[in-house]
């Protein structure tokens, strides 16, 4: 491979920054059965003494992006998340200082924000207030929908939400599936559980104003639900976490016959950070958007008819 010299051409280099964008980083403390959730979206952008890479080719002054990316995920394990401020000054101080070429660094970070769920009153009293402290929902929340059909003589209700995102940083597994020769998976004892719930659900209703639901409160009441039972079901599968969540929404709430959900299974992989001599102690996590595995189904009160159409981006 040739290496050109920097071309005696009148072409200049200008403003140039590089680094890992998006490192998806999340960080769970445990403090006890109390779990913490840091989960933020960091892009490292890096400039400096970077002519040479650009007009010959020579890296000699390149850290790569790659190590930038596990630098992102070393300091979540050495030096904690305290805020997305600590966090982005520690990197921002550690590239500028430990690199010669590297003059300047831009950190820029998203936070996602997330808050607990509440216990379900029933079964606080028998699971202990610890028990959904290792359960949270996504902060800024789900979009409510519902569509209304009426043809003269019948009605149909179906109701839903979209994007309403949940996590479990503990009380789930995945294990004793079938595996053949591609099958590379390693089984887990203690995942994280995350998905972004897409669900629709319809009403019995049928123009009968005696028995017309309160709209409202059957919305915040089926959301409740659902919630509840991601929060409390100890999971093996979020197949089986899904159905205990349409199961309780049909066991409860006797305006409803039948739920469907669209559920994408957000991966949380464990870093490896042996490599830097640190222990990954079910602490630092990396968020992958894509692939995802897409759990749907339909729950249904017994005797009723689906109608909800399997794929919910036809409703
Ligand atoms: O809850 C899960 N269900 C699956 O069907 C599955 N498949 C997979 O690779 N991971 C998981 N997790």
């Amino acid at each position: 491979m040739t290496v050109n010299s920097r071309p005696g051409r009148p072409v200049i280099l200008g403003q140039n920054q590089y680094g890992k964008a998006e490192n998806r980083v999340v960080k769970i403390t445990r403090d006890g059965a109390t779990h913490h959730i840091k989960d933020l979206n960091v892009s490292v952008a890096l400039s400096g003494d970077m002519e040479d890479v650009h007009y010959s080719g020579s890296n000699a002054h390149v850290l790569p992006t790659d190590t930038t990316k596990n630098t992102v995920f070393a300091f979540a394990k050495e030096h904690g998340i305290e805020s997305a401020e600590q966090f982005g000054i520690h990197l921002a101080r550690h590239f500028v200082t430990s690199q010669e070429p590297i003059q300047r660094a831009r950190i820029r970070i998203e936070e996602y924000a997330w808050e607990r769920i509440a216990t379900s009153e029933a079964n606080s009293q028998f699971i202990g207030a610890d028990e959904v402290k290792h359960s949270f929902v996504r902060k800024g929340q789900e979009t409510r929908l519902t569509q209304i059909t009426y043809d003269g003589s019948s009605w149909e209700v179906v109701s839903g939400l979209k994007d309403l995102t949940v996590m479990n940083s503990t009380n789930s597994e995945f294990w004793g599936y079938v595996k053949d020769k591609y099958t590379t998976l390693q089984e887990a004892h203690d995942r994280i559980l995350a998905t972004s719930v897409s669900a629709r659900w319809r009403f019995n209703w049928t123009d009968d104003e005696q028995k017309t639901p309160h709209w409202e409160k059957s919305y915040e009441q089926v959301k409740k639900h659902m919630l509840q039972a991601f929060a409390e079901t100890y999971s093996l599968s979020l197949q089986q976490t899904m159905y205990q969540m349409g199961a309780r929404i049909i066991n409860h709430r006797s305006e409803i016959d039948e739920v469907r959900f669209s559920l994408p299974n957000k991966h949380h992989f464990l870093v490896d950070l042996e490599p830097f001599g640190l222990k990954n102690d079910n602490e630092v996590y990396f968020a992958a958007d894509r692939p995802y595995g897409l759990i749907e189904a339909t729950i249904l009160r017994d005797g009723c008819e689906p109608r909800i159409p399997v794929d919910l981006t036809n409703l």
